[in-house]
């Protein structure tokens, strides 16, 4: 997996924003985010029909931008979204079985909080490990700890070459920081989607991201 594509990995579902979804995912990728993740969950969260409904929809808008569509957590919704991966936790389906029933094109991400969870994932064959939370988060009901920077360094040293990119809490000011920690990107929610001007905002973290990569 080609890890510019985890540069600004705008996650969303229609409980991040007050807004229509489709006009602040649209609005996001004009900004140029990298990648999109599909998270319906929590309070308030989209459910059967409605919920693919509108998968299929923000699908349809990434690829019109040339951007792949990933789902969180939900391999049945990816599978019937025909989206092109799937993102999962450590209380989720475990890896090898989803890789067993996915396509084999898929970009698989894993989320890693330690050390061993991101050995496990490097093992399993996972196309990119999501670090965090990097910093608190009001998003993720269920968040553990946050790891800091220093977490992003640890498993950076034994991510090998496999792309991490950092997630939790993380505003346009930390760019500099995660990448130099050693992430090739940054997954933001809240600090695009509720955002004042979500392209202006976009287009500020992809320009940081960008910035620093080149700078280091
Ligand atoms: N959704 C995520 N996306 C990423 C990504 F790498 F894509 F940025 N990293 C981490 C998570 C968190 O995943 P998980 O621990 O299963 O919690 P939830 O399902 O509530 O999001
Ligand atoms: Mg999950």
């Amino acid at each position: 997996m080609d890890k510019e594509l985890l540069r600004v990995y705008f996650i969303m579902g229609s409980n991040n924003t007050t807004r229509d979804p489709l006009t602040v995912l649209e609005e996001a990728l004009q900004g140029g985010i990298t990648l999109f993740q599909f998270r319906e969950k929590g309070k308030n969260a989209l459910k059967g029909k409605a919920k693919l409904d509108l998968a299929i929809k923000m699908k349809r808008l990434c690829h019109a931008y040339n951007i792949p569509f990933i789902v969180n957590d939900e391999v049945d919704l990816a599978l019937e979204a025909k989206a092109d991966g799937i993102h999962i936790g450590q209380d989720d389906e475990p890896l090898i079985h989803v890789k067993k029933r996915c396509p084999e094109n898929w970009i698989y991400g894993v989320s890693a909080t330690n050390e061993l969870e991101a050995r496990h994932a490097v093992q399993d064959g996972a196309d990119y490990i999501g670090v965090g939370p990097v910093y608190g988060t009001n998003t993720k009901e269920d968040a553990k700890q946050p790891i800091g920077l220093k977490g992003i360094a640890e498993i950076r040293s034994i991510a090998g070459e496999l792309p991490i990119v950092a997630i939790g809490g993380i505003k346009l000011g930390h760019v500099f920081n995660i990448r130099k920690a050693g992430a090739d990107g940054v997954s933001v929610i809240s600090g695009i989607s509720h955002a004042e001007k979500v392209r202006q905002t976009a287009e500020l973290f992809c320009n940081y991201s960008h910035f620093t990569a080149s700078y280091s």
